[in-house]
């Protein structure tokens, strides 16, 4: 680890009875990068959050915010988090609470610039609870950004929001993020997480799945997805083909993931199977599909990519 390195996981396990919802986590992420962390409901996000932030400790392995303990980073303001769970929102307006959190900081930034960050400059005078959805979202940015973290811990921060209130919410943390902060958030939405972060780490059961680019998940899924009419031939040996990674039957229509796709359709075209014949690439949606679909139910299987 190096003084660049703004957050560290170390073999860190967290179990509540029987569900090891952290099952064995090492994850480096330098500054400056932005981070999406991507699972489905219950895949350990929200506990490898907490972990980090130090509301949790581990029952194995370490957590290291800059090169100390997440306590130390918290308590000298180097880190802002917008979690989950909502607060009762008292009677005040936009600026006095933000202007409230920034006072709780030794280091805070402005609070003008604080609201331009998060959009909210038009909204400053408003009561924080009259506001949208959308706006409260990112009155709760504000709250997050306002003493100047160096990194920024996000969980699920567009979950409720409509598709134009992401939109303006995206530009605000990438905005935040472009000054050479640190950003982890965590997502179910994969265009948001290959759109806002530089790097997605792909979580299911506790464990990191897949860790590059969304163009390195795409590929490590598998690259194209071929599909055509079956036509009542046999499938049993289509996982054979060539470039062949896995295959989906679904009522008279069989899908490949493949990563040649053109050796692919060679061996197809030899047997006459062409029969509607439709080479696509894998979307994230797929890539995300396919990854988590081949969990296994122990022993890690990390698909790292070259970084
Ligand atoms: N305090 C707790 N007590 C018992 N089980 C817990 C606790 N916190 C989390 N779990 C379990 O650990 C697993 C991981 O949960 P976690 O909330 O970290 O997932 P997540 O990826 O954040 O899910 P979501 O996207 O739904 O928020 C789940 O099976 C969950 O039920």
């Amino acid at each position: 680890m190096t003084n660049e390195t703004a957050v560290a996981f170390t073999g860190v396990t967290r179990s509540f009875g029987p569900v090891r919802a952290v099952d064995g986590i090492d994850l480096t992420i330098p500054r400056g990068e932005t981070v999406a962390l991507l699972g489905r409901n219950g895949a350990g996000k929200s506990t490898a959050i907490s972990l980090l932030l130090g509301l949790d400790e581990p029952d194995t392995g370490r957590v290291t915010l800059f090169g100390g303990s997440p306590d130390r980073a918290v308590a000298a303001g180097r880190v802002g988090a917008m979690l989950q769970e909502g607060r009762p929102v008292p009677r005040v307006t936009v600026r006095e609470l933000v202007a409230f959190v920034a006072r709780t900081y030794p280091h805070p930034m402005p609070v003008s610039e604080a609201l331009a960050l998060a959009d909210l400059t038009d909204l400053a005078g408003r009561r924080v609870d009259r506001l949208s959805g959308g706006q409260t979202q990112r009155v709760r940015f504000a709250v997050a950004l306002v003493g100047n973290p160096e990194l920024i811990v996000l969980d699920e921060p567009t979950a409720a929001l409509d598709v134009e209130a992401r939109e303006v919410f995206w530009t605000s943390m990438r905005g935040y993020a472009r000054r050479g902060n640190t950003v982890l958030f965590s997502t179910h939405y994969l265009e948001e997480a290959d759109a806002s972060a530089d790097r997605i780490v792909l979580i299911d059961s506790g464990r990191v799945l897949a860790d590059g680019t969304g163009e390195q998940l795409k590929r490590a899924a598998g690259g194209s997805l071929v599909s055509f009419d079956l036509a009542g031939a046999p499938s049993e040996d289509l996982p054979l083909l060539p470039g062949v990674t896995s295959v989906e039957i679904r009522g008279d229509r069989a899908r490949l993931h493949t990563d040649d796709s053109d050796a692919t359709v060679r061996a197809l075209a030899e047997r006459n199977a062409i029969r509607g014949l439709e080479v696509a690439p894998v979307s994230l949606n797929d890539a995300f599909l396919t990854l988590t679909a081949h969990a296994p139910a122990a022993g890690t299987r990390t698909l790292e990519t070259t970084r």
